[in-house]
């Protein structure tokens, strides 16, 4: 069984997963994406839009639909002395799985919560699919427990989700993906909707929830500078591959990918004072038409021939790991010394 660095199994490792949209000409969304999560980590993954984070998302939750399909790899999730590999479990089987091991909060609370049921009427389904014997009372507390751990007050239980501020929906989502005590969470964009406010309200309660209960987070976004505030490590996508993955400060501080180093040019800093944002050049691929080698090497502003001919992949250099054949001839430096290159 793997371990993390601590001798505890990996709460998610996903080997090798490989997400297609299936038709004339099948896309590919995510290839070969490696993954793991220790207990309690957060794990951001960043990239523009159309690099395929949302269909990760959904892959790692097993909540895809036709035309999307996992063709290749493992998601394996460890809860309880067991380890599942979700790939291949039936729809019924899944359900296990979902709420109580890992959960998800979607991109706008508006669609995931049922509109035409109280508040209080949502939590109390989704804590009595797993408890049923539960009585009425004490899913009430558990109910009102949950919402304070997001600051919303007991009252708002009986409030439909149009009575609520978009932060407030945002909250209870997140509530709602706790009321089970998952090990895991996945999360799609869950700021995206709120202001910037909001936004760090959101990341601060995400942070003390964590510390809190202990669950690990795969936290999806566009916004690079909102994950270097919150999480432990965060894995670049680009074109359906992981490009980099590295600890948060070497994402910012020494970011080794020459897409990773646009992208975190491409965001205001959220404390630092405002600088002038460079951007990337160009628009990301079409993954149904993807060039011969590096696929950022067309945007990219240190391209050399190797990466217009051969595709780079993912290693070591250092302590973190990228996809770039600017480290090719550096190998045995960088890994030495990660500060030699780049
Ligand atoms: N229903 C679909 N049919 C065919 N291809 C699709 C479909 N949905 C997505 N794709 C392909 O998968 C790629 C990745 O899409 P995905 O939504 O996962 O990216 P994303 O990084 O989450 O983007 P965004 O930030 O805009 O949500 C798209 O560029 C597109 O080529």
């Amino acid at each position: 069984m793997s371990e993390d660095r601590t001798g505890q199994p990996w709460v998610l490792d996903v080997q090798d997963l490989t997400v297609q949209y299936l038709g004339d000409r099948p896309v590919t969304a995510c290839a070969e994406i490696n993954l793991r999560l220790a207990r309690g980590e957060i794990l951001g993954v960043a990239g523009e839009s159309g690099s395929g984070k949302s269909t990760l998302i959904t892959a790692l939750t097993r909540l895809q639909r036709p035309p999307a399909a996992t063709t290749g790899g493992r998601i394996v999730l460890h809860d309880q002395d067991q380890q599942v590999d979700l790939v291949g479990l039936a729809e019924e089987e899944l359900r296990r799985y979902r709420w109580n091991t890992v959960s998800i909060v979607l991109q706008s609370a508006m669609d995931a919560l049922n509109p035409v049921l109280r508040l209080g009427a949502q939590f109390a389904d989704v804590i009595r699919a797993h408890e049923p014997s539960l009585r009425t009372e004490a899913v009430l507390d558990r109910t009102t427990e949950l919402l304070a751990m997001v600051g919303i007050p007991a009252n708002r239980i009986r409030s439909y989700p149009h009575e609520l501020s978009g932060g407030m929906r945002q909250r209870a989502m997140i509530a709602l993906a706790l009321a089970c005590r998952p090990k895991l969470v996945v999360m799609d964009e869950p700021t995206t909707a709120v202001d910037v406010v909001m936004q760090r309200q959101i990341v601060r309660q995400i942070l003390r929830l964590r510390r809190k209960l202990g669950f690990a987070v795969v936290f999806v976004t566009h916004d690079l500078s909102l994950l270097l505030e919150l999480a432990d490590r965060i894995a670049i996508m680009y074109a359906g591959r992981i490009v980099e993955i590295g600890s948060a400060e070497q994402i910012y501080h020494r970011p080794r990918h020459p897409y990773t180093r646009g992208l975190r040019d491409s965001f205001p800093p959220l404390h630092a004072p405002l600088t002038t944002l460079t951007g990337i050049p160009g628009t990301p691929p079409n993954l149904s038409r993807l060039p011969s080698g590096c696929a950022f090497a067309p945007r990219c502003p240190e391209a050399i021939d190797d990466c217009r001919s051969t595709r780079p992949v993912l290693r070591q250099i250092g302590d973190q790991q990228a996809a770039c054949h600017l480290y090719d001839d550096d190998r045995a430096a960088a890994d030495r010394d990660p500060a030699v290159v780049g």
